[in-house]
């Protein structure tokens, strides 16, 4: 569904991939832990083709999003990938469910805002979508950008730190609506955490490590106490 081959990311002064492979099926939800720093919103972003590898490849469901730029690049992340970030990041200008509707109405669905009305429902939102986002609290902000992740019924869903701005039961809600919802969808996820109810829900985590994705066998947490951890990989 979604894969990542042979994938090498630098920014100025480092490698944050080095010939890193990644493949996430249709409906499981992958973990990705590491020190801050350590590289996982960069990854994030090479994986919905936002920064361009130096070499390997990424694609969601055949469709290659490593060489694709421009317009092109952007239709496809719009059709394929679905993004959420850690503040929720709506429109303060828009009403909630013109939020989540907006991406589909880029999109050129006339169903959007019947899409956004059903989102909203299965996020626990159902019946706000007039409010303004400021009125929202902080946690159904991010139900509502799982909404809005959502709404073009993507393949792949990329959350980078979800829940990190959440105290721990808007944490813990945001977590299963977004797992949830994704699964339901038949969406791959890939979310970045250093949240260990995150890491506990998903299918598996992968910690970030020199630049390849090791496994950390379950029950270790985000911080990794398996293979995997050592000093090298501290802040
Ligand atoms: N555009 C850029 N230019 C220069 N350095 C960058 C750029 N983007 C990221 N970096 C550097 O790459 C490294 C990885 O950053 P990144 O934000 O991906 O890490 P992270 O694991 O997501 O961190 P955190 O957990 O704190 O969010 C950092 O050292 C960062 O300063």
């Amino acid at each position: 569904m979604a894969r990542a081959a042979g994938l090498v990311v630098d920014v100025p002064g480092r490698r944050i991939a080095d010939g890193l492979d990644l493949e996430v099926a249709a409906g499981e939800a992958v973990a990705v832990t590491g020190p801050s720093g350590s590289g996982k919103t960069t990854l994030l972003n090479a994986l919905a083709g936002l920064v361009r590898p130096a070499a390997g490849s990424v694609a969601v469901c055949g469709h290659s999003l490593h060489d694709a730029s421009g317009d092109a690049a952007a239709a496809l992340r719009l059709a394929h990938v679905g993004m959420v970030f850690q503040f929720g990041e709506l429109l303060p200008e828009l009403s909630v469910a013109e939020n989540v509707a907006l991406p589909a109405m880029f999109a050129g669905h006339a169903d959007a805002a019947a899409r956004a009305a059903g989102l909203l429902d299965l996020v626990g939102l159902g019946g706000q979508g007039h409010r303004a986002p400021e009125e929202l609290s902080g946690g159904e902000a991010q139900r509502a950008a799982v909404a809005r992740a959502l709404v073009c019924r993507p393949r792949l869903v990329l959350a980078d730190e979800p829940t990190g701005a959440l105290d721990e039961g808007n944490a813990r809600r945001v977590t299963r609506v977004l797992l949830d919802a994704c699964r339901e969808g038949g969406a791959a996820l890939v979310v970045a955490t250093h949240d260990a109810e995150v890491a506990r829900a998903a299918d598996r985590t992968l910690r970030l490590r020199s630049g390849r994705l090791h496994a950390v066998p379950a029950g270790a947490g985000p911080a990794g106490a398996g293979p995997g951890a050592g000093p090298a990989e501290r802040p």
